[in-house]
């Protein structure tokens, strides 16, 4: 089965709440490719329309047919004309290019009360409904069409034979739908040239945040009926989608008037959520792997690393835990509301809450401990001789400038990130080496670091920083995934550092790059 490709005919509305921009957005949330033919310019906004530009029919008559000489359109839905000179250019060219399914919104006036149809329009309407298979007009246009088709003004019919009317006039299906009515649901019927009549009826949503409701559904119901190639079928799906669209409007908070409905409410709620850092670490995927790939992990999985260079890395690592052990300490008193790195600032996510509190403040403590214990325990016992003493490298020094910037932004969020890097990386690195076999000569620095406890204090420092990403501001959260990337971008240059050609610069890419974080 192809996407069906629907051209949608239409007015504009800079807000995106109806005409043309809702037109794309409810054809695409139909699994359809939408285009758009622009009728008439709109400025209007959800509190109404202020002026409209209707550009010369020629110009429209071009845009119809750039698309109709190159692509095979397989639905047309036509809403606002404006003009009976539009409507006539619609018309000629539809008489020309009839696709297979043809729904007109007979747009004439906005849920704003402002007219979208001159009155000389109404009347040329006639022919181009003869060329439609659906009419879809609200109970305001379905009194006009009626009239149009012969109903007497003075005794007006009822809404149903109002429909039977037009429907037989033009030979045409007609949706007459019930927004504007009143009660507990809001019913639409479908009346067929013939006079059978199908209901669809759906709970009536309490909102004031209706605008583009007419926009929407036609222009669903034309890419379900390119789809299903059924009418029944095509208003039975798009109704209770417009319903949860409704449903979904004051969500959205999309102007201070009459707002646009949720066109992305079904999609969003069966799409899987994806945790931000996820997306943090999906970014840095090659980085992980060159981490994973760099010769110092490779000699140190195979047993061939030199020990002397080991030693040389325990000494720098002894260096970064020791600051690092101070930056988790931080994270600590932050989150139990003491002085930290978040008690500088009461904005962003630390005071949100996100993050806080005894259970996370104690996960940070008992981290900061365990880094302590890890520089103390294997480093002292390794490092006895030759490395003791070996000054900061720069690679190691320019990594902890980067926490400690994280650390003075005033954002525990920023300095989270920052840290998170050093469990994941390693986390991973563990996983990757597995066990080392009896007698490998770094067995105890790979079980360290492949330990399940390890594993879980990376799962738990992440789920901490993704409570604060979700509580973060967009620009304190672009901070937090910039520090992250930086953070690996040094664990890749740490591990490069002890194998690095002295002078090569390891890590200078890392350096350059640095300038522009935190900014
Ligand atoms: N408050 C509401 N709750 C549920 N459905 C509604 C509500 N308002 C409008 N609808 C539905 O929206 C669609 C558009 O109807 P209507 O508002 O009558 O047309 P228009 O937008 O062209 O004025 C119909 O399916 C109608 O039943
Ligand atoms: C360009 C354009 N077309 C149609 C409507 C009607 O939409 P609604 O009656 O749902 O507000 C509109 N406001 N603007």
């Amino acid at each position: 089965m192809t996407v069906p490709r629907v051209l949608a005919v239409a007015g504009t509305d800079p807000t995106g709440g109806a005409g043309l921009q809702a037109d794309l957005k409810a054809i695409a949330a139909h699994d359809g490719y939408g285009m758009g033919v622009v009728t008439a310019l709109v400025a209007q906004n959800t509190h109404g329309v202020r002026s409209v530009h209707v550009p010369d029919v020629a110009f429209l008559r071009e845009q119809l047919d750039a698309v109709s000489d190159d692509v095979v359109i397989d639905a047309v839905k036509i809403g606002m004309l404006g003009t009976a000179d539009v409507v006539r250019t619609v018309t000629d060219w539809l008489r020309e290019h009839r696709p297979p399914v043809v729904v007109v919104d007979p747009v004439m006036v906005a849920t704003s009360g402002d007219r979208l149809l001159d009155e000389d329009a109404a009347a040329a309407m006639g022919t181009l409904f003869a060329l439609a298979d659906l009419v879809t007009p609200n109970r305001a246009e379905l009194a006009v069409l009626a009239e149009l088709a012969g109903a007497p003004s003075r005794a007006p019919l009822s809404s149903l034979d109002a429909a039977r009317l037009v429907a037989s006039t033009w030979d045409v299906l007609v949706l007459a739908k019930g927004g504007h009515d009143e009660g507990p649901t809001a019913d639409d019927v479908l009346v067929s040239p013939s006079g059978s009549v199908r209901r669809f009826t759906a709970p009536r949503v309490t909102t004031t945040n209706t605008h583009g409701t007419g926009c929407s559904l036609s222009s669903a119901i034309a890419t379900l009926a390119a789809r299903h190639g059924d009418w029944e079928l095509a208003v039975g799906v798009a109704k209770p989608w417009l319903t949860a669209a409704l449903q979904g409007a004051d969500g959205l908070q999309v102007g201070s008037g009459n707002g646009p409905i949720d066109h992305g409410a079904v999609i969003r709620a069966a799409l899987p959520v994806v945790p931000t850092t996820d997306v943090w670490w999906d970014d840095v995927g090659s980085l992980l792997r060159s981490t994973i790939e760099c010769g110092f992990l490779v000699g140190l999985r195979d047993g061939t690393l030199d020990a002397d260079v080991f030693a040389g890395y325990l000494a720098q690592d002894v260096h970064y835990l020791r600051a690092y052990e101070r930056h988790l300490a931080g994270l600590a008193a932050s989150a139990a509301g003491g002085r930290g790195p978040a008690a500088a600032g009461t904005a962003g996510a630390a005071a949100a809450g996100a993050g806080r509190g005894p259970a996370a403040a104690a996960f940070w403590a008992a981290a900061s401990e365990g880094c302590a214990a890890e520089a103390r325990d294997l480093h002292h016992r390794r490092l006895a001789g030759t490395h003791a003493d070996d000054p900061v490298h720069p690679t190691c020094a320019e990594y902890l400038a980067h926490l400690q910037r994280a650390a003075d932004s005033g954002s525990a969020a920023v300095l989270a990130a920052a840290v998170l890097p050093c469990f994941r990386v390693y986390a991973r690195v563990g996983a990757q080496i597995g066990t080392a076999p009896d007698g490998h000569p770094f067995a105890d620095w790979i079980a360290a670091y492949g330990d399940a406890g390890f594993a879980a204090s990376s799962a738990e420092a992440t789920r901490l920083v993704e409570e604060m990403a979700a509580a973060a501001t967009p620009a304190e959260r672009g901070r937090m995934a910039r520090a992250f990337r930086r953070s690996t971008e040094w664990e890749l240059a740490f591990f490069e550092m002890p194998l690095a050609v002295p002078g090569a610069g390891a890590g200078a890419g890392v350096i350059a790059a640095e300038a522009s974080l935190l900014r």
